[in-house]
């Protein structure tokens, strides 16, 4: 019989929501581990936060894997965009959420994260054989569009209170919308600054940065209003003509920025989850044929 070693050791075959739920957690935790990044949890410290660190946000993203798995399975069940995935995936969420604070002892780490991150899931799901970036998207978006009769109605949310008092659009509208934060700015700043030789991460910190030029994150909005989603937009678009994070000028941007997002408390969490999308989108294809295309 032959010896099993590190070298000829067998993968276990994993199902395909096995594969899209490891995807989105590996992408949750490497948004979370890039740093330096403004006013967020990284690997230097809390950012602009008091309840968070790093270590929370490992745990909740791992806490999620049965969630995300569970709106993969429901995706390949249903096999449709209608009424019965909607709900499903809406109920899922919630249960994720409260698994979520139930680890974090009350502290939201992913709130949006769940919301965007499960619905692209759940659309790789429906058809992993179409799992461009913008099919993925596009069917996210008309899952996001059908209204989830079991949703708690719920204004008193941050990003509705933010969203009423300056009419913007929020973390649902970004998906019905189908993503363009990631598909207009996130996607294409990645691609260009890998091309552009910036390296992996500083290629992250541009995409992040890309998506924060324009994006009303609400939770920037909710702590530090307009001003603060100014600074925050002005500013990531400072670093990116100074030549991005891989330049010195850029760096320079960079430090500034993160010194006003911690002087405002701001925190753009919505930009981080959607820097995850991105992140899991720019990896499905790639990851789809190579662990169950080969089958
Ligand atoms: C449909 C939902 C997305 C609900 O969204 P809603 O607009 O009502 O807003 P929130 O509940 O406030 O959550 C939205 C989260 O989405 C992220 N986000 C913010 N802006 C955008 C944007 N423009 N585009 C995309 N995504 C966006 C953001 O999540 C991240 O930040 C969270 C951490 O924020 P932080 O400020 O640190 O923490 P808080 O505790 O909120 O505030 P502080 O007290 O600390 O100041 C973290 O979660 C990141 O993931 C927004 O937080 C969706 O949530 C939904 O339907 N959920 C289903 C569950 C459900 O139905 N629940 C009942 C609803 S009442
Ligand atoms: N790295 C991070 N720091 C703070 N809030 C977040 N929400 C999602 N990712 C986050």
């Amino acid at each position: 019989m032959r010896a099993v070693n590190a070298l000829n050791v067998q993968q276990p075959q994993l199902s395909l929501s096995e594969v899209l739920a490891d995807l989105a957690v590996d992408a949750l935790i490497d948004e979370a581990d890039l740093s330096p990044k403004p006013g967020l949890v990284d690997r230097r410290g809390s950012g602009a936060h008091t309840d968070l660190h790093l270590g929370l946000m490992h745990a909740s993203a791992l806490s999620l894997w049965p969630t995300f798995k569970a709106m993969a399975d429901a995706a390949l069940h249903f096999g449709e965009i209608a009424q019965p995935l909607r709900e499903t995936l809406g109920r899922l969420g919630r249960e994720g959420e409260v698994d979520m604070l139930g680890i974090t002892q009350g502290v939201n780490t992913h709130r949006g994260a769940i919301w965007a991150m499960g619905l692209v899931t759940a659309a790789a799901a429906l058809d992993w054989r179409e799992a461009t970036p913008a099919a993925v998207t596009l069917r996210a978006a008309r899952i996001a569009l059908i209204g989830d009769r079991a949703a708690p109605h719920c204004d008193a949310s941050h990003g509705a209170q933010v969203c009423r008092l300056y009419g913007v659009r929020g973390a649902r509208e970004e998906a019905q919308l189908g993503f363009p934060a990631v598909m207009q700015l996130g996607l294409p700043q990645l691609l260009g600054s890998r091309a552009a030789g910036a390296g992996e991460q500083n290629a992250r910190l541009d995409s992040l940065l890309a998506i924060m030029t324009t994006l009303s994150d609400t939770c920037v909005l909710y702590r530090a209003g307009l001003a603060g989603l100014s600074s925050m937009q002005s500013g990531a678009r400072a670093v990116l003509q100074a030549g991005g994070c891989a330049s010195l000028d850029g760096r320079r941007r960079l430090r500034e920025l993160d010194s006003d997002m911690l002087r405002l408390r701001a925190s753009p969490g919505g930009a981080a989850d959607l820097l995850a999308v991105t992140l899991f989108l720019d990896r499905l294809a790639p990851a789809l044929q190579a662990q169950i295309g080969s089958d």
